[in-house]
C-alpha cells in the first residue's frame, strides 16, 4: 500500500489544485472547457487511464464544466497514485481549459 503524504505539501506540487471541501484528506481541481465535447472528451481520456491503473477520480460533469476529487480509500489520504492522475489531468487538460 502507498503511504499517505502530507496535502499541504502536494498542492505546493500543483499550482491548479485545492484542498477538497470533504472530510477525507483529498485535493481537488475545478477544470471549464469550451463546451460539453471538451469536457467529455477529456473525461474519457482520464477514464481510460484511470482503468489501467486502477485508480478512479470522485467526479462530476455538468455541460462545461468536471469537478475533480481525488485521494487513495486503500491509504485515507492523499498519495503518489493522486499526484500522478493530477499531472495526468493538468496534462490532458492543457489548453484546454479556460
Ligand atoms: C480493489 C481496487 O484495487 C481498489 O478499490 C482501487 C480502485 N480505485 C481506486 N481509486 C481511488 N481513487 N482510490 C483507491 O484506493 C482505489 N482503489
Amino acid at each position: 500500500m502507498t503511504a499517505a503524504l502530507d496535502v499541504t505539501e502536494v498542492l505546493a506540487g500543483l499550482p491548479d489544485w485545492r484542498r477538497a471541501d470533504d472530510p477525507r484528506p483529498a485535493i481537488a481541481r475545478t477544470l471549464r472547457f469550451a463546451d460539453f465535447n471538451a469536457a467529455f472528451g477529456f473525461m474519457t481520456r482520464v477514464a481510460l487511464l484511470a482503468d489501467k491503473v486502477d485508480h478512479h477520480p470522485e467526479w462530476s460533469n455538468v455541460y462545461n464544466r468536471v469537478e475533480v476529487l481525488l485521494t487513495t480509500h486503500d491509504a485515507d489520504g492523499v498519495t503518489e497514485r493522486d499526484v500522478a492522475m493530477a499531472r495526468f489531468i493538468d496534462e490532458a487538460a492543457k489548453g484546454l481549459v479556460e
